[in-house]
């Protein structure tokens, strides 16, 4: 199981500093899951010095695919490494809708981080107007393919994937615990098609939208929800909360 706050545009260097801390402090004790958190490039180096040895991981909110070269504004995979990133969220909706990133890109991206050892933790889900047309499955399916486009089992083995419905992200309109766990095992059908049934249950699938305390633990009991990723409510001690409701249903 994984616990991932992806902490968007928010969090100035000391800002940050000061609410891992915080973090490390009240999650000392939390072994039964990974927890990652996900800073602004700004912050990362700093954060990444604090959680260095600890039991909270650094994840970056993007990456480009190549190492180095005349990309302008954009971070390489041998960049994130060396500062002890280990996971990256790749396609997330945001970077999808704002920067037009598409499935090719996404895949690029995906094999650029396998291939320097981090973990991707790769984002699918449907707008409301594809829900509202029955094209949910469809929209996933797309993305699953595309996204995991030549990857081999083993590789495919060790990416996350998170279903985020962008109608659910930052809208307070969580999906509900069944409309959830019917997409997660669709896509686990989908991955035991694509691969076989090993690896469709190795691969760790997250759900993300407007995650709260309150709303938590009905989605992370579902056979196939094998965690979160939290965007608003990773900002504050909500995340401390969210943390506590995984470890009561782990152990
Ligand atoms: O990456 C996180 C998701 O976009 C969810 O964001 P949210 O929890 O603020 O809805």
């Amino acid at each position: 199981m994984i616990l991932a706050g992806n902490w968007k545009m928010h969090k100035t260097i000391s800002e940050a500093k000061k609410f891992v801390s915080l973090l490390l402090n009240e999650l000392h004790d939390v072994k039964e899951f990974e927890t990652v958190v996900c800073p602004p490039f700004t912050a990362l180096s700093e954060v990444g010095e604090i959680l260095s040895g600890r039991n909270i991981k650094l994840g970056a909110q993007n990456v480009f695919y190549e190492d180095q070269g005349a990309f302008t504004g954009e971070v390489s995979p041998v960049m994130l490494k060396e500062i002890g990133v280990e996971y990256v969220i790749v396609g997330h909706s945001e970077r999808r809708r704002i920067f037009k990133e598409d499935d090719e890109l996404i895949n690029r991206k995906i094999r650029a981080v396998l291939e320097k050892g981090m973990t991707p933790i790769f984002c699918v889900g449907e707008t409301l107007e594809e829900r509202e047309k029955g094209l949910t499955f469809c929209v996933v399916e797309k993305q699953v393919r595309e996204g995991l486009y030549g990857l081999s089992r083993e590789e495919a083995q060790k990416v996350v994937i998170a279903y985020e419905p962008v109608w659910a992200i930052g809208t307070g309109k969580v999906a509900t615990p069944q409309q959830a766990q019917e997409v997660h095992a669709f896509i686990r059908r989908l991955l035991s098609e694509m691969y076989d049934d090993e690896t469709a249950e190795t691969i760790r699938i997250l759900y993300g939208g407007s995650i709260k305390p309150d709303n938590f633990l009905g989605l992370i009991v579902q056979k196939d929800i094998d965690g979160g990723l939290v965007g608003g409510a990773s900002l504050k001690e909500s995340f401390v909360e969210l943390a506590r409701i995984m470890k009561g249903v782990i152990s």
